[in-house]
C-alpha cells in the first residue's frame, strides 16, 4: 500500500514502516512500533492507514514509543516503560481506549518488550496495569466516574443515558423496552448535547438484562428511507421438503425487477456441521450469484455462530446473529453496540464496555461486582471491587507487514 510517513518530522517518501494489525473482540489497531518516537505522524497519515479501501484498514492506531520519548507522556517515564500512542480512525486522539491497551500489551508481551506477564501501561489518561494469559488481557484501571444525565438522538429518535468518564467520554443510552439494537441505524453520528460533551462522546446503545441472542441477535435489512423496504419471510416447515426453509427478501418491491433471495438448507448439504446462505444479488436470469458459508459452531469459537454482511457505507444494514449462551456467575449482564467518536460505529469499544458496565452495575443497585457486556464483535467482563475496575477480554494479533513508500 501506498502510505506516506512523516519521519523526524519531516514527510520522507521513502519511508518503509513495520505494522502489526491486532484486535480486541473486533474492534481493530494498526500497531506501528516507534521506540524512540521518530515518526512524526500527522492525522492525514493515521486516517490513510486507517481507510479500509484504499489503506491498511482499521478503527485506530496504536503507537508502541518509550514513554521517556513521548512530550504527552514523558512525566510518567517513571512508572511505566511504554506509552500507548493512541489515535482515532479519523486522525483524532483519544485519551483512552480499553481494547487498545488490551491490544498493545498482547504486542509488547509478544515482542518480549516486557518481562512477566504483568506489566504498567502509559496512556494519555493515566498509568494502567495489564496481565497478559494466552486466551485474554485483563487491564486495571480507575473505577469510571457516572455523571450526570443527557441525551442522543439519531433516526429521529432521542435517547436517555448517563455520562461515565472512563478517561475518554461516554454517554450510556438504554433502549426503551420494545426496541432492539438491531434497530438502531448508526451509520451516521448520533446528535448529542456539545456543552455536555465539549470534545465529543462515544454514545453506548444498551440492553439491559439481555439473554441469550433473543435480545442481542438481531436482523436488520434494507434501512434506505421510504417506502421500499424488504421483508422476510421464513416458512416453516418449508415448501419445498421436510428439511428446508427458505427466507425471501424483496428488494425493491414485489413487482419491481430487482429481486433477491435468501435460501438456508438445514440440515446442510455438504456436511454435519456447515450450512450456507446463497444469496442471488441480481435477479434470477442473470449470472452475478453470491453466497456466505456458515460454519456453526466456528472453528475458533465453540461457543458462538454468526452471520455477518457489512455493507456499511453503502445502503444496506448487516445482519448479525449471535448464539452466546448466558454468562454465569455475573451480577449484570447487557448487550450494547456503538459509535465511537473518531471512528464511527465498530465491532467493540473497551472503555465502552467499561461505562456500560458501570451504569449496569449501578443500575443492579451494586458497588461490586462482575458485568458481563455482549457486543456484537464478541464478549468483554468488567470486574469492579470498590476501587478499580479490571476490564478482560481477548487481544489478538493478526499480521504484521511494511507499508510501501510514497511514489
Ligand atoms: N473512540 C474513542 C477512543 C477509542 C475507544 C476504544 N475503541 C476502546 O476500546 O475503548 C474516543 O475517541 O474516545
Amino acid at each position: 500500500m501506498m502510505v506516506g510517513v512523516s519521519v523526524g518530522g519531516r514527510l520522507d517518501k521513502g519511508a518503509v514502516v513495520r505494522f502489526v494489525k491486532g484486535h480486541g473482540t473486533g474492534n481493530d489497531f494498526v500497531i506501528l512500533p516507534d521506540p524512540d518516537g521518530v515518526l512524526a505522524l500527522t492525522p492525514e497519515t493515521v486516517a490513510a492507514l486507517c481507510d479500509r479501501r484504499f489503506g491498511i484498514g482499521a478503527d485506530g492506531v496504536l503507537r508502541v514509543v518509550r514513554t521517556a520519548k513521548h512530550p504527552h507522556a514523558v512525566d510518567l517515564a517513571g512508572e511505566a516503560e511504554w506509552f500507548m500512542d493512541y489515535w482515532n480512525a479519523d486522525g483524532s486522539i483519544a485519551e483512552m481506549c480499553g481494547n487498545g491497551v488490551r491490544v498493545f500489551a498482547r504486542f509488547l508481551a509478544a515482542e518480549a518488550l516486557v518481562e512477566g506477564a504483568t506489566f504498567p501501561i502509559a496512556t494519555r489518561a493515566g498509568v494502567v496495569q495489564a496481565t497478559v494469559t494466552p486466551d485474554a488481557v485483563s487491564v486495571v484501571l480507575p473505577l469510571p466516574r457516572v455523571g450526570a444525565g443527557s441525551t442522543a438522538t439519531i433516526g429521529g429518535l432521542t435517547f436517555t443515558g448517563t455520562s461515565v468518564d472512563v478517561g475518554n467520554p461516554h454517554l450510556v443510552c438504554a433502549l426503551p423496552s420494545g426496541m432492539s439494537l438491531g434497530d438502531l441505524d448508526l451509520t451516521s453520528a448520533p446528535a448529542y448535547d456539545p456543552a455536555a460533551f465539549p470534545t465529543g462522546v462515544n454514545v453506548e446503545f444498551v440492553v439491559p438484562g439481555a439473554t441469550e441472542a433473543a435480545t442481542f441477535g438481531h436482523i436488520a435489512v434494507d434501512r434506505r428511507p421510504g417506502p421500499d423496504h424488504g421483508h422476510i419471510a421464513v416458512d416453516s416447515p418449508p415448501a419445498d421438503g421436510p428439511d428446508r426453509g427458505h427466507i425471501a427478501v424483496d428488494s425493491p418491491p414485489a413487482d419491481g425487477p430487482d429481486r433477491g433471495h435468501i435460501a438456508v438448507d438445514s440440515p446442510p448439504t455438504d456436511g454435519p456441521a456447515r450450512g450456507h446462505i446463497a444469496m442471488d444479488a441480481l435477479p434470477a436470469d442473470r449470472r452475478e450469484q453470491g453466497h456466505i458459508a456458515v460454519d456453526s459452531p466456528p472453528p475458533t469459537q465453540p461457543d458462538r455462530g454468526h452471520i455477518a454482511v457489512d455493507r456499511r457505507g453503502g445502503e444496506f444494514g448487516h445482519i448479525a446473529v449471535d448464539k452466546r449462551p448466558v454468562p454465569v456467575g455475573v451480577d449484570a449482564h447487557v448487550a450494547m453496540r456503538v459509535y465511537e467518536r473518531g471512528s464511527g460505529e465498530t465491532l467493540s469499544c473497551g472503555s465502552g464496555a467499561i461505562a456500560v458496565a458501570a451504569v449496569a452495575l449501578r443500575d443492579a443497585g451494586k458497588q461490586t461486582g462482575v458485568v458481563a457486556v455482549d457486543l456484537p464483535g464478541g464478549r468483554l467482563t468488567v470486574a469492579f471491587d470498590g476501587e478499580t475496575c479490571v476490564f478482560t477480554g481477548p487481544a489478538v494479533l493478526v499480521a504484521t507487514g511494511e507499508t510501501l513508500p510514497t511514489t
